[in-house]
């Protein structure tokens, strides 16, 4: 199946509700569109005569080696979306060797989730979606709870001060979860009530002080999501970021902003090489993923495919989505004369207005 006929079945198999709210993006869905439409305007030069018969995608990210280039990026509340919730979708992340980011907002315990992982493959790569909260004691306690499930990185959303305004949920009234779903990892915290969607984290109180207190408090390396100012990346890497990740929420937050990936090359020279950059946002090709990798990415996330697989077909469909987003990347590294990742190269990307 291709992503397209998943997304269709997924529509086809959802509540509308519960596809809008996954669907949707804030305002008027201007950034959701221009995430996807930006990757139309870019364009790979590829090399020729390369010798690039033997592929090697793997990358070395943190607290995962060897990683397919392609992760999990996270997205709340999969048992929304399939019985099987985020159960599933960690099983297919691990089966393919890919990073999954779990959550704050899982409908899945964190520990649950990772054990989910472990039954497909031994050693699998399970990173923590924090949103901070502003009571320290609050984040120190999911912190914590992420380290003894065995995840290996830390992700904190910085793009949500305060909540998005997604029109459609707004229209649906769809504001809360429905009875029987909660964000589990809200569960039992000291003075937190437990798991309705607006007991999920967001303060505009919160400054790069309160971030500096989270490498602190763990040993697991920790990404900042959510930055697309070059100096906010600079700040990430001084404030002991492991990795950055370039990411508009998928247009879910202020609808004004660039397109994700229009704000990679300029994050990536503020960063300097110092940690991975990744990127999240309208990745919906294998040629979407070279295009980032060629700009400077060291990976890149998907939200919305994956929603989208595991609502059309469980475990498997969640599998098909990150199967063929690796083996479409395969194809166009071969065709581009890469042999590796590195070999994708900012050269090899021009742009509409540019160079075409
Ligand atoms: C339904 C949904 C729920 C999301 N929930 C979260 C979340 O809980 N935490 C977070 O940091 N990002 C969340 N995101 C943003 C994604 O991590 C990611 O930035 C975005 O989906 C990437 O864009 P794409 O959907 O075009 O791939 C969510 C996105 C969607 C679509
Ligand atoms: C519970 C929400 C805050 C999850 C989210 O980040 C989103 O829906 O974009």
């Amino acid at each position: 199946m291709t992503l397209r006929a998943l997304h269709d079945a997924a529509r086809e198999a959802l509540d509308p509700v519960r596809y809008d709210y996954v669907a949707g993006g804030a305002g008027e869905e201007r950034v959701l569109a221009a995430n996807e439409q930006a990757f139309e305007s870019y364009r790979l030069l590829p090399r020729v005569l390369c010798g690039s018969e033997t592929r090697d995608t793997a990358v070395d990210l943190p607290g995962a080696r060897q990683a397919a280039p392609v992760i999990v990026a996270p997205t709340a509340f999969h048992r929304l979306m399939h019985p099987d919730g985020e159960r599933a979708t960690a099983r297919a992340a691990a089966a393919e060797g890919a990073v999954l980011v779990t959550g704050t907002a899982a409908t899945t315990a964190v520990d649950a989730v990772v054990a989910a992982a472990r039954e497909a493959a031994p050693d699998p790569a399970v990173w923590f979606q924090l949103y901070p909260h502003p009571r320290r004691e609050v984040t120190e306690a999911l912190v914590l709870r992420a380290e003894a499930a065995g995840c290996t990185a830390l992700v904190v959303t910085v793009d949500s001060p305060v909540f998005g305004r997604h029109t459609r949920d707004l229209r649906n009234g769809f504001t809360d979860l429905p009875p029987g779903y909660a964000a589990e990892n809200m569960r039992d915290l000291p003075g937190a009530p437990p798991g309705s969607l607006t007991d999920i984290p967001m303060s505009p109180a919160l400054s790069w002080r309160d971030f500096a207190g989270i490498p602190r408090m763990t040993a697991l390396p920790v990404l900042v999501k959510g930055v697309l100012h070059p100096a906010d990346a600079r700040l990430a890497v001084e404030h002991g970021a492991s990795g950055v990740i370039v990411s508009n929420h998928g247009g879910r937050q202020c609808d004004a902003v660039p397109a994700a990936v229009d704000c990679l090359p300029a994050v990536v020279g503020a960063v300097a090489g110092r940690v991975p950059v990744l990127l999240d946002g309208g990745v919906r090709r294998g040629s979407d993923v070279a295009v980032a990798l060629a700009l400077g990415a060291a990976a890149v996330g998907v939200g919305r495919p994956v929603v989208w697989g595991l609502a059309a077909g469980g475990e498997a469909g969640a599998r098909t989505v990150l199967a063929t987003l690796r083996d479409e990347y395969d194809h166009t590294l071969a065709l581009c004369g890469g042999r590796r990742n590195a070999d994708l190269t900012q050269d090899m990307v021009v742009r509409k207005g540019g160079t075409w």
